[in-house]
């Protein structure tokens, strides 16, 4: 049996928090043989809430959890920390964009990124759920000068499985036979989810009927979030909690051959991105590192949706910068 990690979850006692901690703690992100110390990072209002889930969490009796840390402190939460998910943050509501939470969340994130700096393990992998991700990710990482930029990611995972769901109806088959999505940029509704490389059983595909895929596919995932909430009065939450086990899971314990992922990482420059902003691309993941998938073709089409989202990346960016 491994030693244990130790886990930092934000908002905790959120709805997203709720659908995440047990999953970690019965081993679906890090395997059947990593035991977990969980950290559960809430604000003071919210920790008699957190009480009872820390209360659920010990009936359980997940024989990989080694402990449970709860705490309105971001510096004893991050303390040794080896993994964080950054989920506390306030969700949007009906007629907003993700990006309408800036400047209500921004805080947060400096704040934390300082507190990890100080007190986390220097080789932390950092998952940033709370909106808009991520930018959040990068006031996270500018506030953490000591860690490796590289460890803070966003989640455009959600996306990613949204987009494998509605092809998986189009073309009649199950997601497992489905490879080489990519949500590039954004999460938010300028994402530009690319099949131009999806492959179906190893199969291209050809000839996509261009009216379904661009009026129809497209803005079904941009706009998937905000139809949850007029759905259900509220923003998703068991369908983010697994896209963030499956984003956190594929990056500690490796993607499968043949298959990539899309991530939101510090963009490197690839595919002419600016260099730094936090960008969705298609990776692999394997050792604990996610490497970016190189020299895919990109058509005009892509090219001009690939510069919307990153446009848009831009602008969030030059919002926050006081903040660095
Ligand atoms: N990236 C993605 O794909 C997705 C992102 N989200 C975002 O995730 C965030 C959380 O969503 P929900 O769990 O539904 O919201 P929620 O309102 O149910 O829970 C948020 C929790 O965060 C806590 N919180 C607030 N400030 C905090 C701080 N400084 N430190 C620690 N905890 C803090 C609150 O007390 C609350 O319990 C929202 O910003 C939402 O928009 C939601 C779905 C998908
Ligand atoms: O739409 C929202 O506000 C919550 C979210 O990020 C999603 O479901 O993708």
């Amino acid at each position: 049996m491994k030693s244990p990690v130790r886990v930092v979850v934000t908002g905790a006692a959120g709805q997203i928090g709720y659908q995440l901690l047990f999953r970690i703690a019965a081993g679906n992100m890090l395997g059947p043989d990593q035991p977990v110390i969980l950290h559960l990072l809430e604000i003071p209002p919210a920790m008699q809430a957190v009480q009872g889930v820390v209360m659920e969490l010990e009936d359980c009796a997940f024989p990989l959890l080694h402990g449970v840390v709860a705490t309105d402190d971001a510096n004893v939460a991050f303390k040794d920390a080896d993994y964080a998910l950054l989920v506390g943050a306030m969700p949007r509501g009906p007629g907003m964009e993700r990006s309408d939470l800036l400047q209500a969340n921004a805080k947060i994130f400096s704040v934390q990124g300082k507190a990890m700096n100080d007190h986390a393990n220097k080789g932390i992998k950092v998952l940033v759920v709370g909106n808009p991700a991520n930018t959040n990710a990068l006031i996270a990482q500018q506030n953490a000068p000591d860690i490796n930029p590289a460890q803070f990611t966003a989640m455009t995972r959600l996306d990613h499985n949204r987009a494998l769901a509605q092809l998986a109806g189009k073309f009649n088959v199950q997601t497992n036979e489905i490879k080489r999505m990519t949500i590039w940029g954004n999460h938010s509704s300028t994402q530009y989810p690319d099949v131009s490389q999806v492959q179906i059983n190893e199969t291209e595909l050809n000839d996509v009927d261009q009216t379904w895929y661009v009026d129809e596919f497209i803005p079904t995932v941009q706009q998937r979030g905000a139809a949850i909430i007029k759905a259900r009065g509220a923003s998703s939450a068991a369908s983010a909690a697994s896209s963030a086990i499956d984003h956190m899971r594929d990056w500690a314990l490796g993607t499968a051959d043949g298959d990539w992922v899309s991530m939101g990482i510090p963009s490197d420059g690839s595919y002419g991105v600016e260099p730094g902003v936090i960008f969705s691309y298609p990776v692999t993941c394997a050792n604990g590192e996610y490497t970016i998938v190189q020299d895919l073709p990109v058509s005009d089409f892509s090219q001009q949706r690939i510069d919307a989202t990153e446009e848009e990346l831009r602008e969030e960016r030059a919002a926050v910068e006081h903040l660095f």
